[in-house]
């Protein structure tokens, strides 16, 4: 068992081997949740003018007054009014452009409103009591950012914030990472699709759509869906055809030690180099990886459901996200609800459902499944904890690495 390889330089190995998707210009509206591949200065200072930030009164503060006539109307969106005098206010509203001459904002709900003039004027009266701090109740012109100040870098996922902040900047069509197709190809002549009458002897294929579903919470949305038989000839034929048209190909079953396990031969004879094949992982041990001689990417995973799932959470997951040109996330540790024993010579994973403890904080409870093959029960777990080989048993409380499916 000793020779195979660990996680560790499986994960170097792929962090070696996988290309960076291509990259693409999109409209903003379509980009939310996408890898940002250009780096995003700010298009001027912001706020672009001392803007108003209380529905009020604008005036200059002088501290001798107290009754002001109002001399006109500030909306958001008009340019500057000038105020006339001391003494005089300009009504504003959250959002417009200070006046010119005014520097301090009082609040609607501190002012008194007074009869009219006799020229038909406005008039406001401060609260009794009522002091203002000179100044007030202004966004100050480039409070929040300078003009030319580097706001987003390339490699940044587009949250909320940063959809808003390509708004505010004019990044119309921001140039992210392409959506990679991916080819979800299943092996093997028992599988039958859902829909299909099935016999006693047969299965139905269920790894692609779990797989499929793992890629599309990720937004990996473009997918195809394709079963290879058990010969290697037509393995080799759809193969080809799939890592012509599709940037990435993730396969399940075939790749263990079976008569009928022609996977890894069927991708080297189409020139996929292996990069390594059995990994010391349970489940997921016999996972294959190989690069194809234009650089795509081939997982082969184990075609075990818990085997397939674990490895697409724990391999093909990160490793997407990282070839997506992605600042790498950190990962997530949570801690055990229940002790579990590690394996002495490989890393196991553990299906686990999330839950809070009693001071709130997450805590991962085991669902360890009798073999890879039963997975009817997962659907009541949200993912993986990661246990590296050896060691004493981890207690309850004990921080470990969580993936979710
Ligand atoms: N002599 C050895 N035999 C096996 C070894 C080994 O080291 N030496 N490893 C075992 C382990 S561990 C695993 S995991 C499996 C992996 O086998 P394959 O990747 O070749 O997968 P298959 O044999 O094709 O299928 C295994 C199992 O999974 C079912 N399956 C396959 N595809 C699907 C699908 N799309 N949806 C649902 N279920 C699927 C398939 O029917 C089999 O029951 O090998 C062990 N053997
Ligand atoms: O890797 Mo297999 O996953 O243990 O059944």
């Amino acid at each position: 068992m000793t020779d195979l390889l660990s996680l560790s330089e499986a994960d170097r190995l792929i962090g070696a081997s996988l290309p960076l998707f291509a990259d693409e210009t999109v409209p903003l509206a379509g980009a939310a949740a996408r890898i940002l591949r250009q780096d995003v200065l700010a298009e001027r200072a912001l706020p672009p003018y001392d803007r108003v930030i209380m529905d009020g009164i604008a005036v200059r503060w002088t501290g001798q007054h107290r009754h002001f006539l109002t001399a006109g109307l500030q909306g958001a969106g008009q340019p500057p009014l000038t105020l006339p005098e001391d003494g005089a206010c300009i009504r504003v509203m959250t959002g417009s452009v200070l006046p010119l001459g005014a520097d301090t904002v009082i609040p609607r709900e501190k002012l008194v409103e007074e009869e009219r003039d006799r020229q038909g004027r406005h008039a406001f009266r401060l609260e009794t009591d009522y002091a203002p701090s000179p100044g007030q109740h202004v966004h100050r012109q480039g409070a929040d950012c300078r003009a030319g100040e580097r706001l987003l870098g390339a490699g940044c996922i587009l949250t909320p914030p940063a959809m808003a902040i390509l708004a505010a900047n004019n990044v119309a069509h921001p140039r992210v990472t392409r959506v990679p197709a991916i080819a979800i190809v299943s092996t093997g002549d028992e599988l039958v699709s859902p829909g299909a009458p099935v016999e006693n002897w047969q299965i139905r294929r269920s790894n692609e759509f779990a797989i499929g579903a793992s890629l599309a919470r990720k937004g990996f949305v473009r997918q195809t869906q394709s079963i290879l038989r058990d010969d290697l000839a037509q393995q080799v034929e759809t193969l080809g055809a799939l890592l012509a048209s599709h940037d990435v190909l993730i396969l399940s079953g075939g790749v263990s030690m079976g008569e009928f396990d022609y996977i890894p031969r069927a991708l080297e004879r189409l020139g996929v180099r292996k990069v390594f094949h059995k990994v010391a992982q349970r489940p997921g041990k016999p996972f294959w990886f190989g690069i194809a001689q234009d650089g795509r990417p081939v997982f082969a995973l184990p075609g075990n459901p818990v085997s397939a799932a674990s490895c697409c959470s724990r391999h093909v997951i990160p490793a997407l996200l990282r070839a997506q040109g992605a600042e790498a996330a950190p990962i997530r540790m949570v801690r055990l609800g229940q002790a579990l024993d590690p394996i002495r010579d490989m890393t196991r994973f553990v299906p686990v459902r999330l839950t809070q403890d009693d001071g709130g904080m997450t805590t991962a409870i085991p669902f360890p499944m009798p073999s890879s093959g039963d997975f009817n029960r997962l659907a009541l777990t949200d993912g993986i904890v990661e246990l590296p080989p050896g060691g004493a048993t981890r207690e309850a409380g004990c921080a470990v690495a969580f993936h979710d499916w």
